[in-house]
């Protein structure tokens, strides 16, 4: 569990996107990530949406970038994926979790910005990568989302597991926080819950071995100068950036 004086985990009420930034500004600021329970009145909506996308049979297994020719990279990550923009017409409620996403990222970059939220001038993101951990305990080790500046900025993961159980399911998200004394924070991935953290070094993380299917949606957000920065240096060195196909940006 999260030592209680640690965990800026927060089982939070609030109806207005104000709130949801004091805390999102307040924890990032301290703790390099944030976590919002009961984020939206839509979850059961969106987790419809996601099952009817899994049984159409469309997600895809997760790719490793760099990922080495004799390396079998179902070790490194069992997830499944599909990117989606949110205005597909079966996607309408997954469309209104990144409409309040974005609103609250913009509004944390700018009306609210303090702290490390002024170093960032955040105007774009992915697509949302909906991910599936099909559970027979697969995970992903441990990692750093954006380790050599691509741009991205802001991490942010909205759960929909519904009676998960860290027990018996495994799965549980484990930061390792740089920020602050670095305590190790294990986040269960429990329906309706979202989280927030900085991308780059400053959050190590894993995807526990998860027993039980798992499933998340994922934003990310991009740094515009780090961003334009990051493709110039993929078109210098004439190499296709790897993200761009495949986190398809917007
Ligand atoms: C080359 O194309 C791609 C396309 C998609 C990619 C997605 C990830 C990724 C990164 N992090 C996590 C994670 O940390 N999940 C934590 C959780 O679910 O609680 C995750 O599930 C997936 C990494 C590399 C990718 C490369
Ligand atoms: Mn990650």
């Amino acid at each position: 569990m999260i030592p209680s004086k640690f965990a800026p985990n927060r089982d939070t009420f609030v109806k207005n996107l104000e709130n949801y930034c004091q805390i999102i500004l307040n924890d990032m600021n301290q703790y390099g990530f944030c976590v919002i329970d009961n984020f939206l009145q839509n979850g059961d909506a969106i987790l419809n949406e996601v099952l009817h996308l899994y049984q159409r049979g469309w997600f895809q297994a997760g790719q490793v970038v760099n990922n080495k020719a004799n390396s079998n990279s179902k070790l490194i990550r069992g997830d499944q994926i599909i990117w989606v923009d949110g205005s597909e017409p079966i996607c309408t409620n997954i469309g209104f979790l990144i409409q309040i996403l974005d609103s609250i990222v913009q509004r944390c970059n700018t009306m609210f910005a303090v702290g490390e939220f002024l170093k960032y001038t955040i105007t774009r993101r992915t697509k949302a990568m909906i991910a599936c951990y099909p559970g027979n305990y697969t995970k992903y080790v441990r990692h750093i989302d954006n380790p050599n500046s691509d741009g991205r900025c802001i991490t942010s993961i909205y759960y929909l597991n519904k009676d998960y159980d860290r027990e018996k399911h495994g799965g549980v998200l484990r930061l390792f926080p740089q920020m602050n004394d670095g305590i190790v924070a294990d986040i269960e991935p429990k329906f309706n819950r979202v989280i927030f953290f900085w991308s780059d070094r400053r959050n190590p993380h894993e995807v526990m071995p998860s027993a039980r299917m798992r499933f998340a949606i994922t934003v990310w957000y991009f740094d515009t100068s780090e961003r334009a920065k990051a493709i110039q240096k993929y078109k210098e060195n004439s190499i296709q950036y790897p993200n761009d196909k495949d986190l398809a940006p917007f």
